[in-house]
Formats: structure tokens, sequence, C-alpha cells
């Protein structure tokens, strides 16, 4: 559950339809009130060791809320997230810093994902190599603020991929990458897969899940719709989609 500061809570304040959205903007009276947006409802499950599990569905239909839920970023309202062992997060969402370079960020998210300095010099090339940021130039040295959103994206999950999580989100990350990106990355999350964690991937890429993950959930509306086997909890979302 999400609350809305300002957002108004009565029904006048959310009416739908332009005119009602433009008397909102020019309406000098300021609406208070907190909204709530129930963003995850009644959704259990239980994640084990060494799965890849897919997270799919429409936009907003509450995939990272679950996720952030999961990582212990976003305490829930009610219900409750048990895990093995602390779930140490997951960093493809770390904040980075867009006014450092990559270079520098590159050495802050591994700090900030708990690496002892000395491994951080250990795996900084890598990193860099796998992000492929200097492919194209070398951008490695020049402000994130200067990345396409695919580039951040990448040196992102390169970052998080370097250590070995508990449990890793990956928030449509392959999606944003090129082919040869997709390529490397699929191959990293089998890896970290073999290391026992848990991998989630959310992803409107039906192709990256159904070639990463081995059981989707399927949300809709922030509720559970389908939880199983890839094959076919992807085939009932293509489903859905068609007669959409
Ligand atoms: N910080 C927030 N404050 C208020 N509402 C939020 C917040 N973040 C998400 N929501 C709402 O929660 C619901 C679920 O959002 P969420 O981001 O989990 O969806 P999603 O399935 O990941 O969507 P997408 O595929 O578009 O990334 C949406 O209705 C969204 O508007």
């Amino acid at each position: 559950m999400y609350r809305v500061q300002g957002a108004g809570g009565g029904k006048a304040s959310s009416g739908g339809g332009a005119t009602a959205a433009l008397a909102r903007m020019f309406s000098r009276k300021r609406s208070s009130g907190v909204r709530k947006v129930h963003a995850v409802k009644g959704v259990s499950f239980t994640a084990y060791r060494g799965e890849a599990i897919g997270l799919i569905g429409s936009n907003g239909s509450g995939k990272s809320t679950l996720l952030r839920a999961v990582a212990g970023l976003l305490p829930p309202e009610s219900g409750t997230v048990y895990t093995a062992g602390q779930p140490s997060l997951l960093g493809v969402n770390a904040a980075l810093m867009n006014d450092l370079s990559g270079e520098r960020n590159v050495v802050l998210g591994c700090l900030a994902m708990g690496m002892p300095p000395e491994q951080v010099r250990e795996k900084y090339d890598d990193i860099l190599e796998f992000s492929g940021i200097n492919e194209k130039g070398e951008f490695g040295s020049l402000p994130m603020r200067t990345y396409s959103s695919g580039m951040a994206a990448r040196l992102r999950f390169a970052i998080a991929a370097a250590k070995s999580h508990d449990v890793l989100m990956i928030d449509e990350a392959l999606a944003t990458g090129d082919a040869g990106f997709r390529k490397r990355s699929e191959a990293r999350i089998r890896e970290l897969q073999e290391k026992a964690g848990t991998v989630f991937l959310v992803s409107h890429s039906n192709k990256s899940i159904r070639d990463t993950c081995d059981r989707v959930l399927w949300l809709e509306h922030g509720e559970l719709i389908m939880d199983g086997p890839t094959d076919e909890v992807v085939t009932a979302y293509q489903e859905f989609n068609k007669k959409k």
C-alpha cells in the first residue's frame, strides 16, 4: 500500500476526464489528504534457492512493488515476508549518482553492496568491460547523466551482477540492453543462479523470461493471476493480451 500525500482523498478531487483534471490543476485550493494506492493484494508464494522466477503483468500491475517488499524496502501494510538469511539489496535499482562518472559509480556501487575495497579493485575492470560502456568511446569517464537509459541500465546490471546475492532482482535490465549485452547478461544470470541464490526477473520481454526463468508469477491489478512453470504461464499471458 502506498500513501500519496496531497493527492486528495475525496471523490471530488479524484474524478476522471480532462475537465476534472484541468479543474484540479487550476483550483486554488491545494488538495490535501492522503490517497491510498493498493499496489499488491493478497499475493502469497514461496521462492526456493536456485530458482529463477519471472514476474510478468501489465504496466502498474505491482511487479516492482512486490519485489521492493521482498527486498524489505517497502514494509507491507499487512502480511509478512519471511526470508531465510538476509536478502541483500539487489542492486539493479540502486541509485547511482548521476553527476559522477560511470567509473566512480562502479566503485561506489560495489562499496554500497558491501564489497571490501580490495575486491572492488579486483573486479573493477571486469565490471566496466561487462557493461560495455567503453565500447563506443570512453564513456566510463563521463558523468552518468550523459548515458542513454540503456547504457545506464547496463552499468547498473554489471555492478549488481559482480557480487553473488542471496536474492537478485533484475528489473527490465535485459530489455534495455542490445542483443550482445542481453546474451552476456543471460549467461551471467544463469551463473548467479548456480551460486544458489534466487533470481527474480521483472520483464516485459516474454523471450527474456522464457530464456531465463523456470517459474513465472503473473500479476494483474496487484493480484496473483497465475504461478507456475514458465511455458504455461507465459502462454496464458500471451492469450490474455491477444484478447485485449
Ligand atoms: N511510490 C509510489 N507511490 C504511490 N503509488 C505507487 C508508487 N509506486 C508505484 N505505485 C503504484 O503502485 C501500482 C503498482 O506499481 P508497480 O511499479 O509495482 O507496477 P509494475 O507492475 O512494476 O509496472 P511497470 O510494468 O509499469 O513497471 C501502480 O498503480 C503504481 O501507480
